[in-house]
């Protein structure tokens, strides 16, 4: 195997020392770290796609949608001024767009100017290997160059998972990708498929009023999650008009004769609505790479498998990202492609352990978690006790207007380690990085007992729910 800058920059066929294809937060991640070591390194994307799914169809669109509909639809204020107070009377698909092209913008710029910075090579276009050190960049308008590199960073993401039973005509029935360049809102929405992404836009809608029917075939929502967490979810949910139907399977889709969208349910019941968003997974894109040319395979799901250090069974090229699977978030990838690039120069670094990585989950309310959680501690046989903090409780929730928010540690009720960390309201994504630290460093609930935090905040929620912990031992 090849490791170390020297025999990379002294191999003259080689046009670059490390090629990445897919410059979502993997790639420019990954791309950066080799640049800073002084390597030479060249990006492929799409001219339109720089920054990624994360920046253009995912994360950061998804994101901004919510912050413009709590905005203007005077979400965070009804605590104060009542159920039916809104800040815009007619809240259009127009404005949303525009808040989320204002951010992607930006955003964008700031990418390009980070590799600029950096001297990365940005070349525009769809890659393919044509062998394991060479890969072909074709163009929009068709002309392919190749270029060589001594490594290769695949980091190449995923596409929402499409399926010919579903005819997506980007107008009434759509998927994620489809969803931030909608012209119009519907007002009834049918949501096929309740994973993260379905609830998070499921959520959003509601809180915009909208009629939403959320379908999935398993009977409980996001598994991975604190139950007492989607308890308080789907009730929120269901009080401004959600409507679950768990348990049932969308067989396929299609417009009656009012033109309203039908559902047809493999239990054969229809759901009819004015639109429907298709939300059933993503999958992968190495299926467009080519990958026999390099050696490499990918599973039925289109994932490439890679050991601890982000290395395939290709020694020189590695992956990094939503194309290798679990966790599949933007954070952790952007670490993956760091330490991807680290491995494969050669100066490998140590990777944040799997139960220490928070998810923070943007539906409406917030919801994040660290640690472990009440069902898998059960299942492990792990004795623990659990200290609750209300928002209700907090002169800040009060302030920000939720009194409905909860922040629940899971300790050991005999060191007092933390175990886990639970959040749901305003600000979960951001309370949760206390909790976080805590954990990593060992820590026990007694250091939130014993802090003194700013007053008024909702970070004082671990000192409460630390104090209701202890007065339960
Ligand atoms: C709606 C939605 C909301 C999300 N919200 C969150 C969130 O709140 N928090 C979070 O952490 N994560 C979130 N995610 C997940 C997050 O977006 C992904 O985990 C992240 O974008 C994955 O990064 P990546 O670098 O693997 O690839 P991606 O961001 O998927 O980028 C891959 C890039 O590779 C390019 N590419 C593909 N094939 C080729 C090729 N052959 N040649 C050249 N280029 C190629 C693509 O054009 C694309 O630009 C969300 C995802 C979606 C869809
Ligand atoms: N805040 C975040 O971190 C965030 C936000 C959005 C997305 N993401 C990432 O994006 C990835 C993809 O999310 P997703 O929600 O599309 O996928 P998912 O796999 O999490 O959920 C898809 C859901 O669709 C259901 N489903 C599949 N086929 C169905 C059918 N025919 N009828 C009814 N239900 C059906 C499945 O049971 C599942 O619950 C996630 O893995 C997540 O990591 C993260």
């Amino acid at each position: 195997m090849e490791t170390g800058t020297a025999e990379a920059t002294a191999d003259a066929t080689y046009d670059y020392d490390l090629v990445v294809i897919g410059s979502g937060p993997a790639g420019q991640k990954g791309a950066i770290a080799a640049a800073k070591r002084g390597e030479r390194v060249a990006i492929v994307d799409r001219h339109e796609m720089v920054g990624g799914v994360c920046l253009h169809t995912g994360t950061i669109p998804s994101k901004t949608v919510r912050e413009a509909i709590l905005h203007l639809s005077g979400f965070r204020q009804r605590l104060h001024y009542g159920r039916d107070y809104v800040v815009s009377e007619r809240i259009s698909a127009r404005d949303l767009a525009h808040r989320v092209q204002a951010v992607v913008t930006r955003e964008v710029e700031v990418v390009r100017n980070q590799l600029r910075r950096n001297g990365v090579t940005t070349l525009a276009g769809t890659a393919r290997f044509v062998d394991p050190h060479t890969v072909e960049v074709t163009e929009a308008d068709g002309t392919p160059e190749r270029v060589r590199g001594a490594r290769i960073l695949i980091a190449c993401g995923t596409r929402a998972a499409r399926s010919p039973q579903i005819p997506l005509d980007g107008v009434r029935i759509f998927d994620a990708d489809q969803l931030p360049a909608l012209a119009e809102l519907p007002r009834e929405l049918i949501v096929v498929g309740a994973g993260v992404i379905g609830l998070e836009y499921a959520s959003m809608f509601t809180a915009l009023d909208i009629k939403v029917t959320i379908i999935d075939q398993r009977p409980t929502l996001l598994d991975f999650v604190d139950r007492e967490l989607i308890e308080a979810l789907g009730y929120h949910m269901r009080r401004r008009g959600a409507t679950f139907r768990l348990g049932e399977t969308v067989a396929s889709v299609g417009v009656d004769a009012q033109g309203r969208v039908e559902a047809v349910l493999d239990s054969g019941k229809k759901v009819r609505g004015q639109a429907l968003l298709y939300t059933v997974g993503r999958q992968s894109n190495a299926d467009l790479l080519n990958l026999d040319a390099a050696g490499l395979t990918a599973d039925a799901r289109g994932r490439i498998a890679v050991d601890e250090c982000y290395r395939t069974g290709v020694p020189h090229i590695a992956a990094a990202g939503d194309v290798i699977g679990f966790p599949s978030l933007a954070s952790s990838s952007a670490e993956q492609g760091r330490l991807a690039s680290a491995h494969l120069f050669g100066a490998p670094r140590r990777a944040t352990p799997a139960e220490l990585l928070p998810y923070g989950i943007y539906t409406v309310p917030e919801m994040s978690m660290v640690g472990r959680t009440e069902q898998e501690l059960t299942a492990a046989r792990i004795p623990y006790e659990v200290g609750i903090a209300k928002y209700e409780e907090l002169a800040k929730g009060q302030i920000v207007g939720d009194d409905t928010g909860m922040l629940k540690l899971l300790f050991d009720p005999t060191s007092l380690r933390l175990l886990g960390v639970h959040v749901i309201g305003e600000g979960a994504t951001e309370l949760i990085h206390i909790g976080q630290a805590v954990l990593a460093l060992g820590g026990t609930i007694e250091y939130f007992r014993d802090t003194v935090f700013n007053y008024p905040t909702l970070a004082e929620a671990y000192k409460v729910a630390a104090h209701a912990g202890l007065n339960r031992l």
